[in-house]
């Protein structure tokens, strides 16, 4: 039943048919479930197709964020971002620059030639005490900006319930293991704009995101159909994540490798110029993150059959909030 999404200097990436697991028959549910615990053993990525977030829903949140990219400097700054803890708002090109030249006047001449590389936009669960989203002011093409991000958080929110317990049924641990973990919500949802960049920009070693791994449990990942997404193989190369319509890529982040007990990996990945050049600039691209999180209060502990005896667990526990504050602090 698996077909490879991507298959490269020994990185093989799953594509998997989600439907199966949430409405096909009982062997089809546990097959399904393998597969998607060995991609994230494996590669520590998969592909899913036939999610429950239609086309037409993922579509509109797509032209949402284009729209609010477009506003002015000054009104995206209004809703910008402020803290780790709050994690929310918008990140202006370079607030999160990542760049391998160290000669300063080559710095110079990619910033003249590319000053925007990535620009994103925060949104948290919006009924977290002390920590209100950054809504930009509604009104023209943002009227209905709030309720389209709030609609596709909650629904991003319970396929991260669903791949969880995916991911407990592959593991042969109890279906739900994982929902009191995961049912608060505490995810965040990042819009992402790579602005169109001259060719020649790339040349000089600058990329459109830095290698990172995510933080959290698992990231969805929706691209559109540029490309230049990559991922690191077992080999140390980058290998190309292509865009596959109508799919989404999922990876495992750094919590839930910790949590498995380094039983599933967090991949390092990073976005690069498109793997086909389209003349001498590339055109923008767009991409959603849903980066999920175990409940912020919860306390991430080996996961059951993660390890036989006690000397076998290779960290201590942690509380999964002070985890993500601290990662947070140290990228920003
Ligand atoms: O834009 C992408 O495709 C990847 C973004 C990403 O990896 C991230 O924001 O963590
Ligand atoms: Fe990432």
């Amino acid at each position: 039943m698996e077909k490879a999404a991507v298959q490269q200097d020994g990185l093989l990436i799953p594509l998997i048919d989600f439907s199966k697991f949430q409405h096909g028959t009982e062997a089809q549910k546990l097959e399904t479930a393998q597969a998607i615990l060995k991609g994230f053993q494996t590669a520590g990525f998969i592909y899913l197709k036939n999610i429950p977030i239609t086309r037409e829903t993922r579509a509109h949140v797509f032209e949402t964020s284009a729209k609010l990219f477009k506003l002015s400097h000054q009104e995206k700054m209004a809703c910008a971002w402020t803290t780790p803890e709050a994690n929310r708002g918008y990140s202006e090109p370079g607030r999160e620059k990542v760049s391998l030249l160290t000669d300063a006047n080559e710095v110079e001449k990619v910033r003249a030639a590319a000053p925007d590389i990535k620009e994103s936009f925060e949104i948290g669960r919006d009924d977290e005490p002390g920590h209100p989203n950054q809504w930009p002011a509604e009104r023209g093409d943002l009227i209905g900006f709030k309720s389209t991000m709030t609609d596709f958080f909650d629904q991003c929110k319970a396929l991260h319930v669903e791949v969880m317990r995916a991911i407990a049924v592959g593991m042969g641990i109890e279906p739900r293991f994982f929902d009191s973990y995961v049912d608060v919500g505490d995810n965040t949802l990042r819009l992402l704009h790579y602005p169109a960049v001259s060719k020649e920009v790339f040349k000089t070693g600058q990329v459109r995101a830095g290698e990172h791994s995510d933080y959290g449990s698992i990231t969805l990942l929706f691209q559109d159909q540029r490309g230049g997404l990559q991922v690191k193989s077992p080999n140390g190369q980058f290998v190309d994540a292509r865009p596959i319509e109508d799919t989404c890529v999922v990876n495992a982040g750094d919590l839930l490798a910790r949590w498995s007990n380094d039983t599933i990996k967090s991949t390092i990945h990073r976005v690069v110029e498109p793997p086909h050049a389209e003349g001498e600039v590339h055109p923008p691209r767009y991409s959603v993150a849903y980066f999920c999180n175990p409940n912020f209060k919860n306390h991430i502990e080996a996961i059951p059959g993660s390890y036989v005896t006690e000397a076998e667990k290779k960290y201590p526990g942690i509380n999964s909030g002070d985890y993500l504050v601290q990662r947070l602090t140290a990228t920003y």
